[in-house]
């Protein structure tokens, strides 16, 4: 647990950039610090491994103030990661990964076999372990950055906009592989962003500050979106909150309908008795998964002939009812956005093995959400 009591820091030119700053980075969760540019995010981050030191004020780690330990065995507690990864130019990967055990006294030959388990462990191929860094992606060195920092096995992991310099997809995928890793290795994390949209998918908290290094809002994902404290809060949070807040409450309570069935090959004259009352039905496959929809409409284009993957009208997203993964997944925004961008306006729900297992609509979604208002599930 990292603890800031009353944090400031005054630079020697007199700017202020933290000003009274008061929070509690809980153990293995993933503390957000989000906000405009020069608001203090980078030095309160800093400051937590001594690389600057706070003019008044105190941070515990672990309850113990960080100013009565040595700076670097302090760091060696930390990992760090940044922006551009800020690997070593002229040492392979294997041998970047290797750089803090090899430090604190590790042989060669088990930093380096600690790095190669590291590669897998951030989702890279072991061929990439002898190449240098100029030799990789934007994202996989930043992979390679965030397996340096792991190597020493740190509890404490220090994230400064480490996915900002790549294109959006990798983002995603880096984002992702974060709250994979986060969930096997649960770490502490402070993450430093000024995307709120990543803030909120990889905190369990999210500190929002405002320039001049005031903290504006302390709060879960969930609470901030349906809840900012005010106009700045909410501006910065900016527009779709009402949508994106959805992706926080669970799905569990909305009623599946029925959703009506064919399989592929089936003659077009069979399908037509089948139809919704809407005119629609989903094509599965022998696993019952979703392939597609076909309306009344195609059905009598095609008279008695089979119907074929040809046929089929593309469906929208699903929504995942009993999904593990991180992410919205069987969230109420799942269930909207399935809903919205289905042909037949009814979202198809599958079970984790991609099967049908019913329908929903909007309406239904709207509805679940104000029953989560009326039981006070949404902040408000
Ligand atoms: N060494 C320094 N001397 C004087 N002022 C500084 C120094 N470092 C940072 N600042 C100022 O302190 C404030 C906070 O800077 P900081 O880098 O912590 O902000 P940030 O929120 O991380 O910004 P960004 O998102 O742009 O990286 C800014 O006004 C910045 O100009």
């Amino acid at each position: 647990m990292i603890e800031f009591q009353a944090v400031s820091k005054r630079y020697p030119d007199g700017t202020v950039a933290v000003d009274e700053l008061t929070l509690t980075a809980e153990e293995r969760q993933v503390t957000v610090l989000v906000g405009p540019s020069g608001c203090g995010k980078t030095t309160s981050l800093r400051m937590i491994n001594r690389m600057i030191d706070a003019s008044s004020g105190e941070i515990r780690l672990a309850g113990e103030n960080i100013t009565d330990r040595d700076p670097a065995q302090l760091r060696r507690g930390i990992g760090y990661v940044i922006q551009h990864a800020g690997l070593f130019p002229h040492r392979s990967v294997l041998d970047n990964i290797a750089t803090v055990p090899l430090l604190t006294g590790a042989t060669r030959r088990a930093a380096r076999a600690r790095a190669s388990e590291l590669l897998e462990t951030v989702g890279l191929p072991a061929e990439l372990g002898k190449r240098y860094p100029k030799q990789l992606s934007g994202g996989q060195q930043q992979r390679v950055g965030v397996a340096r920092a792991l190597a020493a096995d740190p509890p404490v992991l220090l994230m400064d906009e480490p996915f900002s310099a790549v294109d959006p997809i990798v983002r995603e995928d880096l984002q992702d592989e974060l709250l994979r890793l986060q969930s096997e290795l649960g770490k502490t994390i402070v993450f430093v962003t000024h995307d709120i949209d990543e803030a909120v998918k990889l905190g369990d908290k999210v500190a929002v500050l405002r320039v001049g290094g005031k903290l504006a809002q302390f709060d879960t994902p969930a609470a901030l979106l349906a809840a900012p404290v005010d106009d700045f809060v909410s501006s910065f949070i900016g527009r779709d909150r009402g949508y994106r807040a959805l992706g926080f409450l669970d799905g569990q309570q909305i009623p599946l309908g029925p959703v009506s069935t064919v399989p592929l090959g089936i003659a077009a004259a069979e399908a037509r008795g089948k139809l919704s009352r809407a005119g629609w039905a989903v094509v599965v496959d022998e696993g019952n998964r979703p392939l597609g929809w076909i309306s009344s409409d195609i059905l009598a284009a095609k008279g008695d002939s089979a119907i074929a993957e040809s046929d089929l009208v593309s469906g929208g997203s699903l929504y995942e009812v009993d999904s593990e993964s991180a992410g919205t997944a069987g969230s109420l925004r799942n269930a909207l956005d399935a809903a919205l961008s289905s042909p037949s306006a009814w979202g198809i729900a599958v079970d984790h093995s991609g099967a049908v297992v019913g329908g929903v609509d909007a309406a239904s979604v709207i509805e679940a959400l104000a029953a989560a208002r009326r039981s006070g599930e949404v902040p408000t």
